[in-house]
């Protein structure tokens, strides 16, 4: 999804990096460059979009493109509307008809997916992913690494902790703390999250 946005906005993309594939192997007839530590070798040449939908692995490689001096691009998908005066942090990705509205901060590394929207003022922490059509209300915080499900909502004004997870079609109608999983329709605590 990464490379079709790059690609819709007319860039050029060489191809993916992948720990777990093998060189060589071609992806949407792209090629496989390497793991990451092909980067170690390319670093002045390219620069890295992140298409990792993993919270806590997505920030291990914005840690490690940032220790390199490798450029982290943010990309915005052309349906895509994000207000002037909206704030995006490096590497951030906003993916098909996603809305981010007047004044709401975007920190680095994070994910607004398809169709998700972010009220006016909210603040997004960094390395955190709003899964496809996730809605926050005006004024909403999300913490650092958290990840709000498919459809989840949050009433405006509340804050979501950090490394939190609510899951999909959820409706956070008061402020839930980090570390944990919430569930439901209003959403409730179902369990404490284990440390990585
Ligand atoms: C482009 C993309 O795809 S982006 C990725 C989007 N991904 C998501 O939206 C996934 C979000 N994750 C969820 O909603 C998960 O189901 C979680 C985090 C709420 C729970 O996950 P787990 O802890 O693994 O729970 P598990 O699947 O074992 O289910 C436990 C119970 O909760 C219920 N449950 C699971 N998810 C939900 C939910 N979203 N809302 C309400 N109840 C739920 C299950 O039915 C089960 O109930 P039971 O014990 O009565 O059988």
């Amino acid at each position: 999804m990464v490379a079709d946005i790059a690609l819709a906005r007319g860039m050029t993309v060489a191809g993916f990096l992948d720990d777990r594939a093998l060189e060589g192997q071609r992806v949407f007839d792209l090629p496989i460059l390497g793991g990451p530590a092909w980067l170690e070798v390319c670093r002045s040449e390219v620069s890295v979009a992140l298409g990792i939908g993993e919270n806590r692995a997505r920030c291990r490689i914005y840690k490690l493109c940032e220790r390199l001096g490798v450029t982290l691009v943010t990309l915005i998908h052309p349906t895509a509307t994000v207000a002037a005066s909206a704030q995006l942090g490096a590497g951030v990705v906003v993916m098909a008809q996603a809305v981010i509205n007047p004044d709401a901060r975007v920190a680095n590394g994070a994910i607004i997916n398809s169709g998700a929207i972010v009220e006016h003022d909210c603040e997004i922490g960094a390395f955190a992913h709003l899964s496809p059509n996730a809605t926050l209300g005006g004024n909403v915080r999300v913490g650092a690494l958290t990840h709000l499900g498919l459809a989840a909502s949050v009433l405006p004004g509340k804050a979501v902790g950090e490394e939190t997870v609510v899951g999909a079609g959820a409706v956070v109608t008061s402020d839930v703390p980090s570390r944990v999983v919430v569930a439901g329709v209003p959403a409730r605590i179902q369990r404490q999250r284990e440390e990585p």
